[in-house]
């Protein structure tokens, strides 16, 4: 294990992060269980050590290229599914006030798990669809900062994570590829929504052959009431011009 928690130091260093040894234990923990119960249940095609390091956690930490975490307060994740990339990012940066929502209740099990074997607080879990908890009374424009990797088209993804942000935050999807006809399509919906596209900042991820897109998107103005619809119209008919 020393040998693993060493690479995951060693890696996180090469972004400028500085990791605890009790923080790589905690990423190498959740590496072990990550790969434990996917050999019962679908959580991701990668599970060697090296893959998992470069594609899920230091994929998900790629994001202070463009954010300074520690501006940061609370954050949600839409579409977590085995904790990416919200999860990596409560245990690098534990002052972190996390929220990790999937509609798969099989995942949030999973989160849980890992939760407690962690020892993590200051992080909860909610099963549910992302359409459901932005209402008024529960999670709405509650967060500094929502997340959130492969899970709709930008302007479907708008719906469901603008209405989080409060006004003067941000919401960054992780997309990957070339992102210009996406954003494109999403301008609208996203100014609908309360937002406004600042920068869209592009690199390779090393040693992947991902390119990834980092989006910011900054909530300027409220959320109208209506948004978002209800459960399965933002991906049915996604909000254009
Ligand atoms: C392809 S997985 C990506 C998981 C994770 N973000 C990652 O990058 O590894 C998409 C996840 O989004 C969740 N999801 C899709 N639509 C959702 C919705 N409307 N509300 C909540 N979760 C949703 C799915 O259950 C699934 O776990």
């Amino acid at each position: 294990m020393e040998r693993e928690t060493a690479y995951i130091i060693d890696e996180m260093h090469k972004l400028g992060i500085s990791l605890t040894e009790q923080q790589s234990e905690q990423l190498y923990e959740y590496y072990r269980l990550l790969v434990e119960w996917n050999s019962f249940m679908n959580l991701t095609g990668i599970t060697e050590f090296s893959e998992v390091v470069q594609k899920h956690f230091v994929d998900s930490l790629s994001i202070v290229k463009v954010k300074n975490m520690n501006d940061v307060d609370n954050l949600i994740d839409v579409g977590t599914g085995a904790g990416f990339p919200g999860l990596p990012l409560k245990i690098v940066f534990p002052h972190l006030k996390v929220t990790l929502l999937d509609s798969l209740n099989k995942r949030i099990d999973f989160l849980n798990a890992v939760i407690e074997k962690t020892g993590l607080t200051g992080i909860e879990t909610i099963h549910g669809r992302a359409e459901d908890f932005a209402k008024p009374g529960l999670k709405r424009e509650i967060y500094d900062l929502c997340v959130s990797r492969a899970v709709a088209n930008l302007a479907t993804l708008s719906e469901y994570c603008l209405p989080y942000v409060k006004i003067g935050g941000e919401f960054i999807p992780y997309k990957s590829g070339e992102v210009a006809d996406e954003l494109q399509d999403a301008k609208s919906a996203v100014f609908l929504l309360g937002g406004k596209v600042e920068s869209c900042e592009n690199f390779d991820l090393p040693g992947s052959d991902i390119h990834r897109s980092l989006v910011r998107i900054k909530k300027v103005g409220g959320c109208p009431k209506k948004y978002p619809r209800k459960a399965g119209m933002p991906s049915k008919v996604p909000l254009h011009t």
